[in-house]
C-alpha cells in the first residue's frame, strides 16, 4: 500500500460538512478519519498519528481553539488547521497566534484548503529532509570491519537485529564501542530517518533523570521553570538509546517497565496521556543478572529490555584488529588536528599490539590523539606514549633517591592520571574505578596538579 501523504482528523459538528471535505480532500493521497462528536474529537486529537487537524471553530461544548491548546500541547509536530464561517474571523486569527497552520473560511472555495494542504506536505518533507540531513552529520562513519571471528559473528547478530524492532540490550567494558554499535543499528533499521536519541542515565541524578526522560510541565518541582519535552517524546518515530541503564534507581526502572508495557508517557505533573512510537537500545557494563540476584535489578524489567542480548568482545580480545584502528585514528585525528603523519616507529605498534586496554577502544582513541598531538616533523614515536602500566614501577622513571613515601606519592600521581584518562576525565567512573569519593579524588587533583 502506498504511505499517505499526510494523516489528517477533519472536526465537525456538522456532519454533512465533514462528507463533503472528505469527498474533496479523499483525491488525494491522505489517510482520513472524520469526528463530529467534539468530546471524542478531543479525546481523538490528541492520537500522536495524526499530522494534521482539521477542526471547526464553534462547536457545541467544546471549542477549535481549546482543541488547539491540547493537540499542541500534546503533541507539537501535528498541525492544526481552524474552519470557520464569517463571523468569527477575530477569533481565527487569534487561533493563529496560538500556533494554528492556518485558517479556512468555510464558505470559499475548498481549493484554498487543498492549497494549505500542500503547503504542509512541502514543509513536512523539508522538515524530515532537514531531519535526516541533521541525523546523517550526527552519524559519523565508524571502522566496524573486522578481522576476528567473534567480531565479525557478534556483527551478523547486529545486522539482522537491526531490522526487527525488538528491544537491544547491548554489554561489553567500558569504551568498548557500546555507543557507536547503537548508533549503527538505528542506521540499519527502518527508523534510519528518524531521530536517534542518547542518554546517559549515570550522568544526571534520579529526579533529573526522570525529568530529561519524561519531561515535566511548569512549575511541577522547584527548578520546573518552564514545560520541558522528555527524551522519549524528542524519540518519537526514532530510536531511543539508554546507556548505563545498570545505574538506573529500582523507582525508575518500575516507571520504565510501565512506559515500555503502555509505549505511553506522562509529562511530570500532567495528567495526559501520549502515545509515543519508539524503538528502545540499551547499555550496561554491569553484570545485570547479578544484579538481579542482589535486588538491585528487577527481573521483570531486564526481559523486557532484553529480547535481544549482544555482547561486544573487549579489544584485548580483537588484536588483529588493532593495527587497522592506529591506522583510523591516526588518519582521523590528524585530518581533525591538520597535523600530517608520514611514519610512526615499530615500536610503537609493537607495543600497542601487546598492551591489554583495560579502557578499549576509547583508551586507544586517547593514546593516538596524545601521540599525534606531540608527534614532530610528522612521526610518531615511542618516547611520546604515556606511562601505560602503572602498577608495575618501572625503575627508569623515578630517581633512586626517593623515600617510599615520595614513591608512592609519585606512583599514586601516575595511576589517577592514568585512570581519569582511560575515562575519559569522568569523575564519577574515575572515583568509582579507584574506590574513592569524588571529593577525595578532586583534592588528590589538586594536591598533585593533574591536568587534563
Ligand atoms: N568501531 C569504532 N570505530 C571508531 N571509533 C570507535 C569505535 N568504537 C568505539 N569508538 C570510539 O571509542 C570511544 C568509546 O566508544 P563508546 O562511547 O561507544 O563506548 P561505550 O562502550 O559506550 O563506553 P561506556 O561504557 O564508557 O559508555 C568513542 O570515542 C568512540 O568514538
Amino acid at each position: 500500500m502506498k504511505k499517505s501523504l499526510l494523516n489528517i482528523l477533519i472536526i465537525d459538528d456538522e456532519k454533512e460538512y465533514l462528507d463533503v471535505l472528505n469527498l474533496i480532500l479523499s483525491k488525494e493521497n491522505y489517510y482520513i478519519e472524520l469526528e463530529s462528536n467534539p468530546k471524542k474529537a478531543l479525546v481523538k486529537s490528541l492520537d500522536a498519528k495524526f499530522d494534521l487537524i482539521i477542526t471547526d471553530l464553534v462547536m457545541p461544548n467544546i471549542s477549535g481553539l481549546e482543541i488547539l491548546e491540547k493537540v499542541k500541547d500534546a503533541n507539537p509536530h501535528t498541525e492544526v488547521i481552524i474552519s470557520t464561517g464569517y463571523g468569527s474571523i477575530n477569533n481565527a486569527v487569534e487561533a493563529i497566534k496560538k500556533g494554528a497552520f492556518s485558517y479556512f473560511i468555510k464558505s470559499h472555495d475548498p481549493e484554498e484548503l487543498i492549497f494549505e494542504i500542500k503547503k504542509l506536505v512541502k514543509i513536512k518533507k523539508l522538515e524530515n529532509k532537514n531531519r535526516f540531513l541533521l541525523s546523517k552529520s550526527n552519524n559519523r562513519i565508524f571502522n566496524l570491519s573486522s578481522k576476528n571471528y567473534e567480531f565479525n559473528k557478534v556483527l551478523n547478530t547486529v545486522k539482522k537485529a537491526a531490522k526487527s524492532n525488538a528491544n537491544i540490550l547491548l554489554l561489553g567494558e567500558s569504551g568498548v564501542g557500546k555507543e557507536v554499535f547503537a548508533s549503527y543499528i538505528h542506521s540499519l533499521s527502518q527508523r534510519k530517518e528518524e531521530v536517534f536519541i542518547p542518554v546517559n542515565c549515570h550522568a544526571l541524578s534520579e529526579t533529573l533523570l526522570e525529568s530529561e526522560l519524561f519531561g515535566h510541565e511548569k512549575g511541577s518541582f522547584s527548578g520546573a521553570i518552564e514545560t520541558r519535552i522528555g527524551r522519549f517524546e524528542s524519540a518519537h518515530k526514532g530510536t531511543l538509546f539508554l546507556d548505563e541503564i545498570g545505574d538506573t534507581s529500582l523507582n525508575l526502572q518500575a516507571k520504565l517497565l510501565r512506559t515500555l508495557e503502555d509505549k505511553k508517557i506522562e509529562k511530570i505533573g500532567s495528567n495526559i496521556s501520549k502515545k509515543i512510537d519508539f524503538r528502545l537500545i540499551c547499555a550496561t557494563n554491569k553484570d545485570l543478572l547479578e544484579m538481579i540476584k542482589n535486588s538491585s535489578f528487577r527481573e521483570d524489567f531486564y526481559f523486557r529490555i532484553s529480547t535481544i542480548v549482544i555482547e561486544i568482545p573487549p579489544l584485548r580480545r580483537r588484536k588483529e584488529d588493532i593495527s587497522d584502528f592506529i591506522n583510523y585514528f591516526i588518519k582521523e585525528i590528524s585530518n581533525d588536528t591538520k597535523k600530517e603523519i608520514v611514519k610512526i616507529e615499530n615500536e610503537v605498534i609493537a607495543f600497542l599490539q601487546d598492551y591489554n586496554f583495560p579502557g578499549n577502544i576509547r583508551e586507544l582513541k586517547n593514546i593516538i590523539e596524545r601521540l599525534v598531538v606531540l608527534s614532530e616533523n610528522g612521526i610518531i614515536r615511542y618516547s611520546d606514549l604515556p606511562d601505560l602500566n602503572p602498577s608495575l614501577p618501572s625503575t627508569s622513571n623515578f630517581k633512586a633517591n626517593l623515600t617510599l613515601k615520595e614513591f608512592r606519592v609519585y606512583e599514586e600521581k601516575k595511576y589517577i592520571e592514568y585512570i581519569l584518562n582511560i575515562n575519559n576525565f569522568n569523575m564519577t567512573k574515575t572515583a568509582e574505578k579507584l574506590n574513592i569519593s569524588r571529593r577525595q579524588l578532586f583534592n588528590k587533583i589538586n594536591e598533585y596538579k593533574i591536568k587534563k
